[in-house]
């Protein structure tokens, strides 16, 4: 690190304020922007790391090689300055050795004890669990028990009750815990909320919204297995229900109807389904997921699907590639006079929702007050409503953990 040069260069942001924007000089790929309250803090800490002084990044370690896990965490912890990923688990020591020279990680535990040797690792601070849903309890409970804060990938459990129960005991302990909803992070959701809380479409009276890919994975992707808590509705609906929360401020007072599709080969799974709720005040909601979209006029593939559409009475608002909008996206707004307006809001370059949710997740961690954040209330919430959804469908209940956390 000898040697290292800032240059600093102030970037007028189209939507008011000023970025500034650091250059590692000599690492032309290491680029970072930070927001002008951080600069500060965040540079002295970076700065005091390179001297080797006091202030040491939050060390993060991740339970499971997951797929998610570069995504999520590898890669946006690359370009922050108060993070470094010191470990992975895995239940298979080649794979924890495999992924660890991949990605740049210096401690592999592999094998049958793994998971709990990194929760036993005094140097890791915080525990990413991108673990199956079915595994989310136990393994929260316990990194939580081990006093790590928890980045808790979504859904956040099986039922409602586990999730008050991870969000108790992190309480109780002190720690933080999050539900990685990256999504709402993102400068364009953020723009959809001030949109419609502005009442510039009005009274919101329906949602539509739709999550849909033409294959997921391969056929033992842990979405078709029940006993791990799959299902589309899980992986992909848990989303639909998080951003009409968001969005239309209002949870959910009935499910009216749920349609889930099956198949022989994943009993107890839905491959897909739809779904309509009642909101406060008349609003309702139509909600669409798909593990595998059928192809149109049975052979044309078709696209990804993933928005949500609010009517208004007022005017409509279509937020386009929610997921993913550092990718791509579309905000368009029709008036009630059928006059269109298209909005984009990219943020920072290179920060995905996930670079944004780090972003969050470690200003809650080190005291600081989060451009967003949202609590467990809000996890329990939609939890609930997802266990409400599969109630109606016919399909039960996903089987809760049967972990057993110590008093
Ligand atoms: N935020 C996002 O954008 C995304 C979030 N997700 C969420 O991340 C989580 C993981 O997703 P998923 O698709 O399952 O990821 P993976 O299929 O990659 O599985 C995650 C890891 O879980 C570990 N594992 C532990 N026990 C089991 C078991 N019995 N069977 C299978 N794997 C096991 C494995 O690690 P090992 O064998 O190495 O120990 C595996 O790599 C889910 O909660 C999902 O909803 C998923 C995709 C995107
Ligand atoms: O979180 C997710 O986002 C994208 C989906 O394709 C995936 O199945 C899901 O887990």
């Amino acid at each position: 690190m000898t040697g290292l040069l800032y240059c600093r260069e102030r970037l007028d942001r189209p939507h008011g304020g000023n970025w500034i924007r650091f250059k590692l000089l000599k690492s032309p790929a290491c680029k970072c922007q930070l927001r002008p309250h951080l600069n500060s803090a965040v540079m002295a800490a970076f700065l005091r790391r390179m001297y080797k002084l006091t202030d040491q990044p939050l060390r993060f370690g991740i339970l499971g090689a997951a797929i998610v896990a570069p995504l999520a965490l590898i890669l946006p912890a690359k370009t922050h300055p108060d993070v470094v990923v010191i470990a992975i688990a895995s239940r298979d020591q080649v794979r924890a050795g495999n992924f660890a020279k991949r990605h740049g990680v210096p401690r592999a535990y592999g094998g049958p004890e793994a998971y709990q040797a990194l929760l036993e690792d005094p140097d890791v601070d915080v525990v990413y669990n991108p673990l199956p849903n079915g595994l989310h309890y136990e393994w929260t409970m316990k990194a939580l028990v081990a006093g790590k804060h928890v980045l808790l990938e979504k859904p956040s459990a099986i039922t409602s009750d586990e999730t008050r129960r991870m969000f108790a005991l992190a309480e109780k302990k002190g720690l933080v815990l999050m539900e990685a909803f990256h999504y709402r992070f993102h400068p364009a959701a953020r723009r959809v909320k001030a949109i419609v809380d502005a009442g510039k479409i009005g009274k919101i009276q329906y949602v539509d919204a739709s999550l849909g890919v033409p294959r997921i994975a391969s056929d033992d992707n842990n979405g078709y297995k029940l006993n791990l808590g799959g299902g589309c509705f899980m992986d992909m609906g848990c989303y639909l229900l998080s951003i009409t929360r968001y969005m239309t401020s209002a949870d959910p007072t009935d499910v009216i109807s749920v349609n889930p599709t099956t198949s022989p080969k994943y009993p107890g799974i839905d491959i897909g389904a739809t779904a309509e709720l009642a909101f406060p005040g008349g609003m309702t909601a139509s909600f669409s997921t798909h593990f595998r979209l059928p192809p149109s006029f049975c052979f044309i593939p078709q696209m990804p699907k993933a928005f949500i559409r609010l009517i208004g009475t007022q005017g409509e608002l279509m937020y386009n590639v929610f997921p993913a909008p550092h990718a791509y996206h579309s905000i368009t707004i029709t008036n009630s006079e059928g006059k269109i307006r298209t909005e984009k809001e990219y943020g920072i370059e290179g920060w995905s929702t996930y670079r944004y949710q780090l972003e969050a997740f470690v200003d809650r961690i080190r005291g600081r007050t989060p451009d967003h954040w949202f609590d467990g209330t809000d996890s329990i919430v939609n939890m609930e409503w997802v266990e409400r959804v599969y109630e109606a469908s016919g399909l039960g209940p996903r089987p809760a953990s049967t972990y057993v956390a110590p008093e």
